[in-house]
């Protein structure tokens, strides 16, 4: 049996029932065969109920349309169907035949039906008039475009056929008069019209499907009815198809490869404190001196960040052969999750362990034997590279491993002193300068026996100084590199500071040479060619069976013997060397049994160094444009969500356009997480007048203590710790003030020295200071530890990149699953724009509410008013020298 209900509106207004046996052929034969109903929807919904009649009564009529135009009408439609579902296959094609589909996907139309249904709680019955009337209100703006546009943007313009009626053709489909659910509220025209033509059509049948509970249920019924639900090519089967097509989220028809567009997604539910975590499980293939120095430090268990990469980057220390090079690495996660020690460890296991031993477990610091610059480490701030070194050594305690860093905080000699062995042979390195000074072979052509070689293992940089070391440093080279880690990746791509990222890549390839290396030819093959002249001087120097010495002790390890299969020497580390070490083997080849690669004297080598890209942030990009410019080789990309399993992308149809931190045409995924035990508050500030009282009111009402409070400016900074002091001071002053006027402030920000913001640092770790006023130079990366009890966003982020900005300063607090409070000072006018674009688009992911706290006229009156003003005069008069 079935049964047909037709609505109009919110009501039932006509029913029937029959047998689906009785009534099969009848309805087989007048499928689609109804007089005058223009309405497509109408048609399907009440298919079986043609048998009957029609059903309908005059006011369900749109259109007294004869038959004949409606047929055509219904084949225009098919024909557009079929088009719409063409043009998805042809664009599905062209990116990825194999795309698989997003995680989200299978349950995007029920989450949508869902968000529709409670937006759509004020479901409004429309008149029929014109399109622009139907797409007023936008009630759900922000949830319609975190589900649609990332196809609408990209795609529906193209999938929608260009011609006008094809929209019409899905209003009708839908029933128009029932496309409720969705405000639009839109201010500009041509956005309305685009949203209308893109949108507005899948509005109504999820209208449809949800809303009208009982026309589910009738459609469902209609399904049993094979003769109509097995007709796969009705027009609107073929729209709900497209539409199921469309709601697919298609990243990559927005450009995205395949891996960018499905990132790996890790929940940070990962075991946190069992047998999985531990650092002596041996999935992680921790060494031992890793594991003494982890203990050493108090750590016992991985976080979940750790737990992911560790394995992948431990274990292709031992696996990367020449076939299969490492892939590349770029891992989203949030604040204070760990990041550091992510790339930390296996960068420094890589270089201590000694590899022939620890594929069974038995891992020894060992000694090196050729110092190159094995790791760099690129992050924006001097202050960031000086805590990334500081968690190096910590970890490297006990080995040989050298660590430097170079940031411009030292002079630019002093550096190069850091850098680069230019002594020759003295303290026990003999036999490194010589292998040195065959990468400068300007040295040996010259007969000149001091050497250059790097007297570090990793380097950790800013990128404006390294690259003035890459132009202007002799010896110093890339091209050794095992790893290359751009911490706060994002940052550092959107500030291309003198084009350093293009600079490091071609340094990795040694491409890029600088004055001394430039006498070395290569070909356009990245083959060097060198004379055996220059070879029967570096053999004639006599060093060349010593290091050979070094590097065959080490040859058998699997992977070593896989390259030298190929021809290749490999080093102590298992990796093949290459440079003058694999020419000198091709020589001593070539004597011994005439390698086919030497001829007439010319000796080539390739660089295979299989350098690994490892990109790290809270608030990592994925604009294509960007990762393009990595050229990253078969990389991963692995989202570790906060809070509550959410993955860090909420959903992939979440991705939308969205602004950069300063730089307004960045893709990005703007879904971001905020560390789980963050707390956060607002208070809406009604004139800019009161702010510092607000801020007053929180350090010396409230008396939060351990506090950075950030601010727009460097200036504003200064100014603003001088007023907390100043109020402090008259509090101190005053015996019936009553309030507590421990409050030490201090501003940090970029103009200090180095020195002088380690200073500040310590003293606020010491609880000496209890507000830290701040510029952006702390908000990213930076790890005050405990002492950070919370942040107050004094000036809201600007609007470009204003929820990344957000996102990393409320991140110097609640880090490594500790509590911490986040205040946010907003003013009116800003209040709209921050809930917005910034509160929304975190916690709609991580499903966490921000606490609006109201703070009465009464709280920021009387004695903290008096004061305020106080300090005002005092100030002013300071600054006017009285
Ligand atoms: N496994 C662990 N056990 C205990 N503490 C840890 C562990 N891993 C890291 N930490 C600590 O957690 C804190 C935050 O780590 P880290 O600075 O690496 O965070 P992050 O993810 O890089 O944050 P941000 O995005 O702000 O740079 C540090 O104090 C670090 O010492």
């Amino acid at each position: 049996m079935f049964r047909v209900e037709r609505f109009t509106g919110n009501e039932i207004v006509e029913t029937a029932s029959g047998s689906y046996a009785q009534n099969r052929k009848a309805r087989q034969e007048s499928k689609y065969k109804t007089d005058d109903r223009s309405s497509s929807s109408r048609q399907w919904r009440n298919i079986s109920s043609e048998n009957y009649g029609d059903v309908s009564n005059d006011n369900n009529r749109r259109h007294n349309e004869p038959s004949d135009s409606w047929r055509e009408k219904k084949n225009r439609k098919k024909r557009w169907a079929e088009e719409i579902e063409r043009e998805i296959d042809a664009k599905r094609g062209s990116t990825d035949p194999q795309q698989p589909m997003l995680s989200s996907q299978n349950s995007s139309e029920s989450q949508l039906g869902n968000k529709l249904s409670q937006s759509g709680s004020g479901t409004k019955k429309r008149s029929r008039g014109g399109r622009k009337e139907k797409v007023k209100k936008l009630k759900a703006k922000e949830e319609f475009n975190a589900n649609w546009l990332p196809v609408a943007e990209n795609s529906s313009r193209s999938i929608i056929n260009d011609e006008e009626p094809a929209i019409d053709t899905y209003i009708d489909i839908g029933k128009k008069s029932d496309v409720v659910g969705i405000d639009f509220d839109l201010e500009n025209e041509s956005e309305e019209q685009q949203l209308e033509s893109s949108i507005f059509p899948f509005a109504s049948i999820i209208t449809s499907d949800k809303e009208k509970g009982d026309e589910y249920q009738h459609r469902k019924i209609d399904e049993k009815d094979d003769s109509v639900s097995s007709d796969l090519h009705r027009p609107e089967n073929m729209k709900n198809r497209a539409i199921s097509k469309l709601r697919q989220p298609n990243l990559q028809s927005q450009g995205l490869p395949h891996w960018l567009a499905n990132p790996t997604k890790i929940p940070a539910t990962l075991a946190t404190r069992s047998f999985e975590s531990s650092i002596d499980n041996p999935v992680y293939n921790l060494s031992k001196h890793a594991q003494t120095r982890l203990a050493a430090l108090n750590i016992t268990h991985l976080f979940p960040v750790q737990q992911v990469v560790l394995p992948k980057l431990l274990i292709s220390r031992y696996s990367s052969s020449p076939r299969t090079p490492p892939g590349d690495l770029l891992v989203s996660s949030a604040t204070g999750s760990g990041k550091t020690l992510a790339y930390v460890l296996p960068i420094l296991d890589y270089l201590i362990s000694n590899p022939a031993t620890a594929t069974t477990g038995q891992t020894t610091a060992t000694a090196r034997v050729i110092p190159r610059l094995r790791a760099l480490i690129v992050v924006p701030t001097r202050d960031l590279a000086i805590q990334v070194k500081t968690t190096l050594e910590q970890i490297a305690k006990g080995s040989t491993v050298r660590i430097g860093v170079v940031t411009g905080s030292m002079s630019f000699s002093a550096e190069q002193e850091m850098l680069i062995h230019s002594g020759g042979r003295d303290v026990g390195t003999e036999r490194l300068a010589v292998v040195s000074s065959l990468l400068t072979e300007k040295n040996v052509m010259d007969g000149d026996d001091s050497a250059l070689c790097s007297k570090i293992d990793i380097l950790v940089a800013t990128p404006g100084r390294l690259t003035d070391h890459m132009k202007g440093t002799t010896g110093f080279t890339l091209r050794h590199l095992r790893f290359l880690v751009l911490d706060e990746a994002d940052k550092l791509l959107v500030q291309d500071y003198q084009g350093w990222l293009n600079m490091v890549l071609k340094g990795t390839k040694g491409d890029f040479l600088n004055s001394d290396e430039s006498i070395r030819d290569e070909d356009n093959d990245g083959i060097a060619s060198h004379s055996k002249a220059r070879y029967d001087r570096y053999l004639a120097s006599g060093c060349a069976t010593r290091i050979e010495n070094h590097v065959d002790s080490h040859e058998n390890s699997s992977i070593g013997v896989e390259w030298r299969s190929l021809g290749f020497k490999i080093d102590q580390l298992g990796m093949p060397v290459h440079n003058i070490v694999s020419l000198r083997h091709e020589h001593i080849e070539q004597l011994n049994d005439g390698n086919p690669r030497n001829i007439n004297g010319i000796y080539t080598i390739k660089h295979h160094t299989p350098l690994q890209k490892l990109l790290f942030s809270a608030t990592l990009t994925r604009n294509p444009e960007k990762i393009a410019s990595l050229q990253l080789t078969n990389p991963t990309y692995i989202a570790v969500s906060s809070s509550l399993g959410l993955p860090s992308f909420a959903t992939d149809t979440d991705t939308k356009y969205n602004m950069d931190e300063n730089d307004d045409s960045e893709l990005t995924e703007d879904r971001y997480n905020a560390p789980p035990t963050l707390k956060e508050h607002m208070i809406v500030v009604n004139s800019t007048a009161n702010k510092p009282l607000m801020l007053l009111h929180l350090l010396f009402n409230l008396r939060l203590t351990g506090i950075l409070i950030f601010t727009r400016s460097v200036e504003s900074a200064h100014r603003l710790a001088a007023l907390i002091e100043c109020v402090a001071e008259i509090l101190a002053e005053d015996a019936e003030a009553m309030l507590v006027t421990a409050v030490t402030a201090r501003a940090i920000t970029s103009d200090l020295s180095t020195v002088d913001r380690k200073r500040v640092v310590t003293k606020f770790s010491k609880t000496e200071i209890t507000a830290l006023v701040c510029s952006d130079v702390m908000a990213r990366g930076m790890d005050l530890g405990q002492s950070v009890k919370g942040v107050v966003n004094y000036d809201v982020p600007s609007s470009a990149g204003g929820v990344k900005t957000y996102v990393h300063r409320v991140g110097r607090t609640a880090r490594a699953g500790r509590e911490g409070e986040a205040w946010s000072l907003v003013e009116e006018k800003e209040a709209r724009w921050f809930k917005k674009e910034v509160l929304e688009l975190i916690h709609r992911a991580n499903g966490k509410t921000v606490a609006r706290v109201k703070v009465s006229e009464s709280d920021i009156s009387g004695i903290l008013r008096t004061v305020y003003e106080k300090a005002l005069q005092r100030l002013s008069s300071i600054v006017k020298g009285k």
